[in-house]
């Protein structure tokens, strides 16, 4: 096996992103991801060569697209026969994608390859009741025109209005994402000051990122839409303060309740890529190096039989990966912790601050510390953004990769809380 190599972000791109059931209503994840791929050739003169790999994956899929990403290459400038597959693990679907790629550039078994993620609540797969689908399924291998008479006259004229919608909960409680994080939110007292200060500031960055021009080399316009949809550059804290609750809104604590639409992330459209590469062929192709993608941890909770929160599972990667890597939490110039909800950020931060968490949960013999939230999301993140689960992780890789080559030099912690309980985090270096 040969010497590990360093792994290169060359850059990304991805479409901007749209809320739900708006301007990508009627686009499929076939077409985002196309179109996020097509803008990242597009800008590194990838038309025409066979690349690696791509790895990219939805969390939402329809049955038919059974190998998505493969499909959307055989659909691109690149030459057909770049392999490509899909991968999911939930909202880290799009780090995850990147890690895989990084690996196997560091291992030397391959030279480049391409990252992505892609997802539309707008275009979710619905699938027909049980029953219904059972029925359908013996009707298309009947073999003679009376079978498939008798198993015609089961159906009843009701069965095919009842699909079955995909909710965005927890197979095993129920329980939405907003729901399970609003019960971190009261375990860890986030209060909604706190959260709405967040929201704001990830508006008020991701506007100033915008505007000074950051996003140009990193985002292809797509259906008429040339910055993220759910921006609003003029919410304000007293706009925030009077939304109503809508998760933990309902029971004993409903008083208690602080998440609301302004501080939760919104239901998204969108799609992203990243291009990794070892640091020769980025050479041979006269390509400039953002940063280097180091180190990476997942970690998963047990949000079943404990009492971790659903969202808690970075708290766990992030101690992990500092090990391995031989750093402290306050060694990084960057965080992207990616904002599922404010609460959700703010109950990680709590968690690596606490005395009680770090030592009974983590085995450290002391907290690992506040960090400078001026570092945090420098750019805005996924409350102004717009979170399309399999795509924010291309979006905060190309982000973190830009920002450390814009600064020059440094280091920057990625953290993505996942549904399933888990959580994928990864460094990237300059
Ligand atoms: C999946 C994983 O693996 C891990 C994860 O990331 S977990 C996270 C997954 N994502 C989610 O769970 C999505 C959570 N979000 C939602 O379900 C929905 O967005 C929501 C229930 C929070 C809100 O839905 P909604 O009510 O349709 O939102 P929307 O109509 O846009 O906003 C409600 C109101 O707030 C206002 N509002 C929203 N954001 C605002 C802001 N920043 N400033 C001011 N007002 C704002 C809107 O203008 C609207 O006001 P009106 O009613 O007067 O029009």
């Amino acid at each position: 096996m040969q010497n590990v190599r360093r792994v290169a972000v060359i850059g990304g791109n991805r479409i901007p992103f749209a809320r739900s059931n708006s301007r990508y209503a009627s686009a499929t994840n076939s077409d985002m991801l196309g179109a996020a791929l097509d803008g990242l050739i597009a800008r590194f003169g990838l038309a025409g060569q066979q690349v690696g790999e791509v790895v990219a994956g939805a969390v939402l899929k329809h049955s038919k697209d059974f190998n998505l990403t493969r499909e959307v290459v055989l659909g691109s400038k690149l030459d057909p026969r770049t392999p490509a597959y899909d991968i999911q693990q939930a909202c880290g679907t799009g780090l995850e994608a990147a890690i895989l790629v990084a690996n196997k550039i560091a291992l030397g078994q391959l030279d480049v390859g391409i990252a992505g993620g892609v997802d539309t609540t707008s275009d979710a797969p619905l699938a027909v009741n049980e029953e219904m689908r059972r029925t359908l399924l013996k009707l298309n291998s009947a073999r003679t025109l009376g079978e498939r008479l008798r198993i015609a006259a089961k159906l009843r004229p009701a069965q095919p209005f009842r699909p079955e919608i995909p909710r965005n909960a927890e197979p095993r409680t129920g329980l939405s994402m907003g729901e399970h994080a609003a019960q971190t939110a009261l375990r860890w007292n986030i209060d909604r000051q706190a959260q709405d200060e967040l929201a704001l500031r990830s508006h008020q960055r991701l506007a100033a990122a915008y505007d000074r021009g950051f996003f140009d080399d990193l985002m292809t316009p797509f259906l008429g839409l040339t910055r993220d949809a759910n921006l609003r550059p003029d919410t304000t804290l007293e706009k925030l303060g009077a939304l109503k609750p809508v998760f933990g809104a309902k029971g004993p604590d409903a008083e208690r309740a602080t998440m609301t639409a302004g501080n939760s992330s919104p239901l998204t459209d969108g799609a992203s890529t990243v291009l990794l590469a070892s640091e020769e062929w980025a050479r041979e192709h006269n390509l400039p190096v953002l940063a280097w993608f180091s180190w990476s941890e997942t970690a998963a909770v047990d949000f079943v039989h404990g009492d971790e929160g659903l969202l808690m599972a970075p708290a766990y990667a992030v101690p992990r990966l500092l090990a391995r890597a031989g750093l402290t939490l306050q060694d990084f110039d960057y965080y992207e912790i990616h904002e599922a909800f404010a609460s959700q950020v703010l109950a990680t931060l709590n968690a690596w601050d606490s005395k009680e968490f770090c030592v009974d949960r983590l085995g450290l013999d002391a907290p690992l510390g506040t960090i400078d939230t001026d570092k945090l999301n420098v750019n805005g993140s996924s409350l102004a953004a717009g979170h399309p689960f399999a795509a924010t992780g291309g979006r905060i890789v190309a982000t973190l990769a830009k920002l450390l080559a814009s600064k020059g030099s440094g280091r920057g912690l990625i953290s993505i809380c996942a549904a399933g309980g888990q959580g994928v985090t990864a460094i990237l270096e300059r």
